[in-house]
């Protein structure tokens, strides 16, 4: 870059050459300056792609499920100081005698969600936990966090891989119990985003545990198997004896893993654990990716729906369990879990480590599940009856559930017509398409 050579003409010789000095030193500090400002420009772009390719993963092409995030940068959600932790002080508050606190992950999920109010509702301390990912519409999981705070119970923004988080909140509260719920759940998304079940379920869960485990005092973790860890397994009704190697899924071999994982940990660190096997849970404020919820929308719409067969033609059924049933095991499994036994992270005798069934104890065919829904809504579905797809579903579930009514009473007492009754009744008030649906399920209590 070329600068114009100093004039003689009019001052001294030492006036014009330190002039020519300074014009000589601006413009290579102009140059360096714009170097700069191109490179801090590319850094921050590198940066913006790096954070929105680990972010925002490809959008799958199935319209009940959009995508999973990994949530990498979660922690940047969450907050600090003295404000944000007095907050989580608050949730977590016992307001009973002996009254628990409770870490509640996924608690802007569907079981989360209706756990949490419960424990909260009899005075357990309740701290929620939750990545708002968007496997399934965020919106119905704000609306959910919205209900919880409503009744007092702070929902902290984050992801259980990120550990230094855990470890922030249980320096913050000695938590009693665990209820972890958050995973990536339903069988057939599994073959779109493998990978999202091992980062929730396998690394997500052994991130937990490794906090819990070093925690003083560790608290007892009670937890989401599934149904789906049964597999192939052809004896009925399932019992928690039964076989459990052939999992159909990565879904129901994400889950088992779990099982085992918990073992080891309950092995090597004296960590009470005990894993729920739900059985197809819905009802209000339930999740968009099951068949129940996207065909109460679909039929709505005058849209077809598949009605999955086996591939020798036989009808497929499910032991559908109502979300409260769901929700009195849960609490039934936290009342009767016993205390870890390690701290440290040394143990110090033989914990406890259990695993049930909760289910309903009557499978019902997805046909008749149509069935009642038409009624319910009456409209006249359109449907598609095809050969269930190569995709990780099983033919049927039935739950036995001696185990869970032995140890902590659990019975289940509502039926599939009455459960889809309140779903249904939920669901046109949320969604507020009320005028079309029988005008019975409004008056409905
Ligand atoms: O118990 C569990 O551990 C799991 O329960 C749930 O899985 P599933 O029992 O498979 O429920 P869901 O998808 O509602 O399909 C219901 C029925 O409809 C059939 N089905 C499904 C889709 C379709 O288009 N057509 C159809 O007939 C389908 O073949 C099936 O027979 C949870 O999603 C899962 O996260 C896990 O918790």
């Amino acid at each position: 870059m070329g600068s114009s050579p100093p004039d003689t003409s009019k001052t001294t010789k030492l006036e014009r050459y330190n002039s020519y000095i300074r014009r000589v030193n601006s413009t290579k500090l102009l140059q360096a300056s714009s170097k700069l400002l191109f490179r801090v420009t590319l850094l921050v772009a590198l940066v913006l792609i790096l954070f929105f390719t680990l972010n925002y993963p490809p959008i799958s092409d199935n319209p009940h499920h959009i995508h999973a995030t990994n949530n990498l940068f979660s922690s940047a959600f969450y907050g600090s100081g003295a404000g944000w932790e007095k907050q989580v002080r608050h949730s977590s508050t016992p307001r009973r005698p002996n009254g628990f606190s409770v870490l509640v992950t996924g608690a802007a999920g569907f079981v989360g969600t209706h756990c949490s109010l419960a424990l909260k509702k009899r005075g357990d301390g309740v701290l929620g936990l939750d990545n708002f990912n968007s496997y399934y519409d965020p919106s119905l999981k704000r609306a959910r966090q919205k209900l919880l705070e409503k009744h007092q119970i702070f929902v902290v923004e984050g992801d259980i891989n990120d550990s230094e988080l855990l470890h922030k909140l249980f320096d913050i509260v000695p938590f009693s119990h665990i209820l972890h719920l958050a995973a990536q759940a339903g069988v057939r998304y599994a073959m779109q985003n493998p990978l999202s079940y091992v980062n929730s379920n396998v690394a997500g869960f052994v991130t937990l545990l490794e906090v819990a485990k070093s925690a003083d005092p560790q608290p007892a973790i009670v937890w989401a198997s599934s149904s789906s860890v049964y597999g192939l397994n052809t004896e009925v009704p399932f019992s928690e004896g039964h076989r459990t190697d052939q999992p159909a899924s990565l879904y129901a071999a994400t889950k088992k893993a779990g099982e085992e994982i918990a073992h080891t940990y309950n092995h090597i660190y004296g960590l009470s654990l005990t894993g729920l096997r739900f059985f197809t849970v819905y009802g209000p404020w339930g999740r968009p990716d099951m068949a129940y919820f996207f065909f109460t929308k679909d039929i709505l719409q005058r849209k077809s729906i598949n009605v999955y067969v086996t591939q020798e033609g036989k009808e497929v059924a499910r032991d559908f369990t109502y979300i409260d049933d769901i929700v009195k095991g849960c609490v039934g499994a936290l009342d009767t879990a016993e205390k870890s036994t390690g701290s440290g992270g040394k143990k110090r005798a033989p914990a406890q480590l259990r695993v049930y069934n909760l289910g309903n104890t009557a499978p019902v065919t997805v046909a008749k599940l149509v069935g009642i829904l038409e009624s319910l809504l009456n409209v006249k579905a359109k449907k598609h009856v095809i050969k269930m797809p190569r995709n990780g579903d099983v033919p049927y579930t039935h739950a036995n559930v001696s185990l869970a009514y032995r140890d902590f009473g659990y019975k289940p007492t509502t039926d599939l017509a009455t459960g889809l009754r309140k779903f249904a009744k939920w669901y046109t008030s949320y969604y507020g398409i009320e005028s079309r649906v029988k005008k019975e399920i409004q008056s409905d209590d």
